[in-house]
């Protein structure tokens, strides 16, 4: 059997919408959800195999994208976030009740500053951007899954078309690595 690693991703990958100019992403409580509003599309949206990112029950993955932290508002019921790791990179806003990852702005001086972490399942509306890859695939050997299933689980993500990656892909991981090198002087800033 297929291995099952994310509900949005077990029974192909959703379908972006050219009309999608963002929407609100919703908790998981039954009463007093948190909402968050999103404007516009996502970028880099993701699977995530790190031991840090929200995942449904049952998921061996998670499903996260960014989008510019200043089009990210908390809309309803922020006094249930609550920042799960302060000295993370990214600050993971969590519902204090459900556990939901809500938005998780990047503050610090790295490249990603001013992009803030979301998870586009948790959207009302369809038509956000698919996962293009995968990322820290290795990394969810740290949650537990045997490692003599990552072969099965690379496989089955080439076939999804979500190419696995242990870090991120190479396009992130070069514009990463040349923020580094402006900043230290190897390259011309
Ligand atoms: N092996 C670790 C990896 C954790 C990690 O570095 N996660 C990445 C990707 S998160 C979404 O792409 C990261 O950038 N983390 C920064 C942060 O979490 O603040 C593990 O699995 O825990
Ligand atoms: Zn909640
Ligand atoms: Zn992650």
């Amino acid at each position: 059997m297929a291995e099952k690693l994310h509900p949005k991703i077990d029974n192909g990958l959703p379908r972006e919408s050219a009309s999608f100019a963002g929407g609100t992403l919703v908790c998981a409580c039954t009463s007093k959800p948190v909402k968050v509003k999103v404007k516009g599309q996502i970028a880099h949206n993701h699977a995530c195999g790190c031991t840090k990112c929200w995942k449904p029950e049952g998921a061996v993955f998670s499903v996260v994208a960014v989008a510019g932290t200043g089009d990210v508002t908390v809309i309803e019921n922020g006094d249930k976030l609550k920042v799960i790791d302060p000295s993370a990179l990214i600050q993971r806003h969590a519902c204090t009740q459900c556990g939901v990852h809500m938005h998780g702005p990047v503050e610090r001086d790295h490249p990603f500053k001013g992009l803030s972490f979301i998870h586009p399942e948790r959207f009302e509306e369809d038509g956000w951007s698919p996962p293009g890859f995968t990322a820290f695939v290795s990394s969810i050997i740290e949650s537990g899954v045997d490692p003599s299933r990552m072969d099965g689980i690379r496989g089955r993500l080439r076939t999804i078309g979500l190419e696995p990656y242990d870090c991120l892909n190479p396009g992130l991981m070069d514009y990463i690595a040349t923020w580094t090198a402006k900043k230290s002087g190897a390259l011309p800033a």
